[in-house]
């Protein structure tokens, strides 16, 4: 991988910074919906969705798999809001009716020989497409960034085959990039996917939730549904959650039969509705305009807040006040307001955060700049991110003057960072404002490649700049 020569120059904070953001629509709702919308018994309409590197991803490869996607109407505030019209993909599709549930499924023929999908860094569409193909019965070849060939995906990778689909991988075993392909129409009704029993498929789920929720995705889409057992540690519980809300508002409902270390979920087939739908602020972006605040004592609005969500960045409103930020709502704004005195006032937090693991970079930066030490647990799995985001937090603080380490599942911060340098964003995102963060209180701080933050937030270095209170 070639570091790029692009530093950024991290606008420092001149005291305190305020602000109202409007952050756009959420990347895990938008690209849930893509992938529901190309199963479902009628086009839908997605308001307000997130237009970014992934979800570019996203409408590419499930236009490669046979739906029809277009962007009809680009947002006048940003360019980064869209509405997405998705008409499902029919090649393939198995059409699970009360009738057709209970005698197989009925199929229209694919015109796809071969669908080529290029999956980026995104957890969503690595994760997600591959038994979406399945589901579909289309074969498809997955390739991604180089980085992307470090990301977990031997798990997937086996349930597919438990699903009948035989896969050929064309790298280091269980990592992109790989095939999947279908077998031919005869083997295919003695696979297991096509039995005239409910497929029990079995995995690991301690690597990712989106091994769970790829799976729980097309559950209903199969012809005898699906039993899915995962083993182990589920993480990112908010993101399952999020997957069993978002196919009950199109009329799937996951029956969870066994919870804890052992989860048991069981899908049966149905029709997966269309929706007109307008997707929810991205709440995990919002964090890092809310640790704007909690750094500097200032006062930052997010607009759009929904009142009651699935997102993981929900959790601010428990993990802010925590720091001693405090976190109001009204109207569908939340506020934080930093302690006087900014990140020197600030808390120290011992928090499990395995629910929400995505948030950890930019708790991270409150952490390293707060003169108290924090521990952050339960989140091994982000060694499977981006990048091993525990090995580029302890780096990077380091790097800083502060001291931080991490041990299997957690990190700690143990004295803050002290002066300015080049961040690291290693092609992550949340690495990138990782370093905008701390550039608020670091003068001179700059940050590699804060084009990074296309995968979810295009507009970041924009909606950064419009805080106030900047040098
Ligand atoms: O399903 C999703 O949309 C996501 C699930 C989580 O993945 P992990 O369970 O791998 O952490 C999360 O961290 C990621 O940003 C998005
Ligand atoms: C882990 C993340 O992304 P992905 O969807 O690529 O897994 C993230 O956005 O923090």
């Amino acid at each position: 991988m070639s570091i790029s020569d692009s530093l950024w120059e991290a606008p420092a904070a001149r005291g305190p910074v305020t602000g109202k953001i409007r952050v756009p629509g959420s990347k895990s709702l938008t690209n849930r919906e893509m992938v529901l919308s190309t199963l479902a018994d009628g086009p839908s309409l997605l308001r307000g969705a997130l237009w970014s590197r992934d979800t570019q991803l996203m409408l590419d490869a499930i236009k490669s798999l046979g739906a029809k996607a277009k962007v009809v109407l680009p947002d006048s505030t940003s360019t980064s809001r869209v509405d997405i019209e998705v008409s499902p993909a029919h090649y393939l599709s198995w059409r699970a009716n009360t009738a057709q549930a209970t005698s197989g499924c009925e199929r229209t023929g694919s015109a796809i020989t071969l669908a080529e999908v290029d999956c980026g860094l995104s957890g969503t569409v690595m994760r997600f497409i591959p038994p979406l193909a399945v589901s579909l019965g289309v074969s498809a070849r997955f390739d991604g960034d180089p980085q992307a060939y470090l990301r977990p995906q031997a798990t997937l990778i086996d349930a597919l085959r438990q699903l009948g689909a035989v896969i050929v991988e064309h790298g280091d075993p269980g990592s992109l990039p790989f095939t999947v392909q279908m077998p031919s129409e005869s083997a295919r009704l003695s696979s297991p996917a096509e039995s005239l029993t409910t497929p029990v498929v079995t995995i690991d789920s301690s690597g990712s939730s989106q091994f769970v929720s790829a799976l729980l995705l097309i559950g209903a889409a199969l012809p005898q549904g699906l039993f899915l057992r995962a083993r182990g540690k589920l993480p990112s519980l908010a993101h399952v959650e999020m997957t069993i809300d978002c196919l009950a508002q199109r009329g799937v409902t996951v029956h969870q039969v066994k919870s804890g270390y052992l989860n048991e979920w069981k899908v049966d087939p149905a029709p997966i509705a269309m929706r007109s739908v307008r997707l929810e602020t991205d709440l995990s972006n919002a964090g890092p305009f809310l640790a704007a605040a909690a750094v500097t004592g200032g006062e930052v609005s997010i607009l759009d807040w929904p009142e009651h969500t699935t997102q993981a960045g929900d959790a601010w409103r428990e993990i802010m006040p925590r720091l001693g930020v405090k976190i109001s709502w009204e109207n569908g704004t939340l506020t934080a307001r930093g302690p006087a005195g900014g990140a020197s006032a600030l808390h120290g937090i011992d928090c499990d955060l395995s629910a929400y693991g995505e948030l950890t970079p930019t708790l991270g930066a409150i952490c390293a700049l707060s003169s108290e030490p924090s521990r952050i647990r339960g989140i091994g799995h982000l060694r499977g991110h981006e990048t091993d985001r525990l090995k580029a937090l302890v780096t990077e603080v380091e790097r800083l003057g502060g001291r931080a380490r991490a041990s299997r599942d957690e990190i700690e911060f143990l004295s803050p960072v002290t002066k300015p340098g080049v961040v690291e964003s290693y092609h992550d995102h949340r690495m990138a404002t990782f370093g905008a963060i701390l550039g608020l209180k670091l003068p001179g701080l700059r940050v590699r490649e804060i084009e990074t933050t296309a995968k979810t937030l295009p507009d970041f270095v924009q909606l950064w700049s419009s805080l106030e209170g900047l040098a």
